[in-house]
């Protein structure tokens, strides 16, 4: 896969010609779906990314575009985030993801989540489902009324319910492995960590990182959710616009992507980048590349926020929360194989970690060349990860 396509986040401008069949083609994505339902307010679409290690499977995303141009652009973003990430953390999943273009606090109902339910549903398990940004357990379960094909549902439901503690315990792996490499031992005592949104993930983060005795800096736009984190664990809060400036060891962005950027990387003083967020870096290839020059070691986001994935794929086989932490854990030494590679080969490590996926792809590409019954005789792709719904 190449990495042509310029980031683009929730909310940011689109800065290319927009030419969706060049997209799809330099992107490589196999399969895009609008769905349209005016009498529910619904308009979503689905992309799917690539199906060679498994289903598709991403979270639903409800955001209020400023165009549908820029919709279609991040969801085209996403999905293919998607395979890299479980391609990297050795899941049987492609990649996939959806958005409902919409404002999440006033255009919820009922009617819209069973009728985007539907769209899945008549994908036949290609495309996967899960909670993203605006959607909350409620909307899971009207999605689940009308399809099998939906991941993190509450536990009470058979499902594995919110992923953002596990995704906090990997971010926390993925930054101890950074620490490992930038300092030669993993001890996070003493250090000074700045986490930037003091959202879901930040909180099971900074409990983890709280009890190594690290020095704590947290910051929100909200100052009482930064607030609620400094209580539980005796961080410093910092004004947002402060947290790049400040001097700190590791920086920890979990709130939006995009913010190592042209105007931040400059100012940034710190040995480590290292954060829950979704596409930390605003340009792959040009931040990431900026990144080495500085002397700052970064772990690629897809890999150390993989336990939310690792999470929801485990709900596939029957929920185990255990082996959900285990297999999250491992992300531990997956960012330590990436810095090697990349050391290795002289590249950054976000392009050590694509290079890694890919080659996972490819290889599990190569051997379906080969016949199997498995493939053939177990039923539609996808199905035989499911256990069985009603
Ligand atoms: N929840 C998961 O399991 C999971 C998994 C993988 C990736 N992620 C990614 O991690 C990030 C955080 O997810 P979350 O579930 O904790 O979300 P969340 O909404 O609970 O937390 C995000 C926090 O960031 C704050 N914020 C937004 N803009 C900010 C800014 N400019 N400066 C400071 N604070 C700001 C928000 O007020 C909010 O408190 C997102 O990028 C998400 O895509 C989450």
């Amino acid at each position: 896969m190449n990495d042509t396509i310029n980031r683009v986040e929730t909310g940011a401008k689109v800065n290319k010609d927009f030419e969706l069949f060049s997209d799809l083609q330099n992107m490589e994505h196999e399969q895009i779906v609008f769905c349209s339902r005016p009498e529910v307010g619904l308009k979503a679409i689905i992309a799917i990314h690539d199906t060679t290690l498994g289903p598709s499977l991403g979270g639903v995303r409800m955001w209020n575009y400023s165009s549908e141009k820029e919709a279609i652009r991040d969801v085209l973003r996403l999905s293919r985030g998607m395979t890299y990430k479980s391609a990297i953390s050795g899941l049987n999943l492609g990649g996939g993801k959806a958005v409902i273009i919409g404002d999440s606090r006033t255009q919820k109902s009922e009617g819209l989540f069973r009728a985007f339910g539907r769209f899945v549903d008549g994908l036949s398990g290609r495309y996967i489902t899960a909670e993203d940004v605006g959607i909350s357990e409620r909307e899971m379960e009207w999605i689940f009324t009308e399809t099998k094909y939906v991941t993190g549902i509450p536990k009470h439901m058979g499902g594995s319910g919110n992923p953002s503690p596990v995704t906090g315990y990997g971010v926390y792996m993925g930054m101890k492995a950074a620490a490992k490499r930038a300092y030669g031992s993993d001890s996070l005592e003493g250090k000074r960590i700045a986490i930037q949104g003091a959202g879901s993930v930040a909180s099971h983060l900074a409990n983890y990182v709280s009890k190594e005795n690290a020095a704590l800096f947290v910051t929100d736009i909200f100052p009482e959710k930064a607030k609620k984190i400094a209580n539980e664990t005796g961080a410093t809060i910092v004004d947002p616009d402060a947290i790049y400036t400040l001097d700190m060891d590791i920086f920890s962005p979990c709130a939006l992507g995009g913010v190592v950027n042209d105007d931040t990387i400059n100012v940034l003083s710190c040995d480590i980048v290292a954060g829950g967020a979704n596409n930390i870096l605003d340009n792959e290839e040009k931040h990431g590349e900026m990144l080495v020059r500085k002397g700052i070691l970064y772990a690629p986001d897809y890999v150390i926020n993989a336990g939310g994935i690792i999470n929801v794929a485990s709900e596939l086989e029957g929920y185990n929360e255990q082996q959900s932490m285990e297999k999250t854990s491992r992300i531990y030494d997956t960012t330590l194989q990436i810095f090697d590679y990349a050391e290795k080969n002289g590249i950054p490590t976000i392009a050590a970690s694509n290079k890694l996926a890919d080659e996972r792809i490819k290889a599990v590409a190569g051997i379906k060349t080969v016949y199997s019954s498995k493939s053939h005789f177990s039923g539609r792709k996808g199905e035989t990860y499911l256990r069985n719904r009603s």
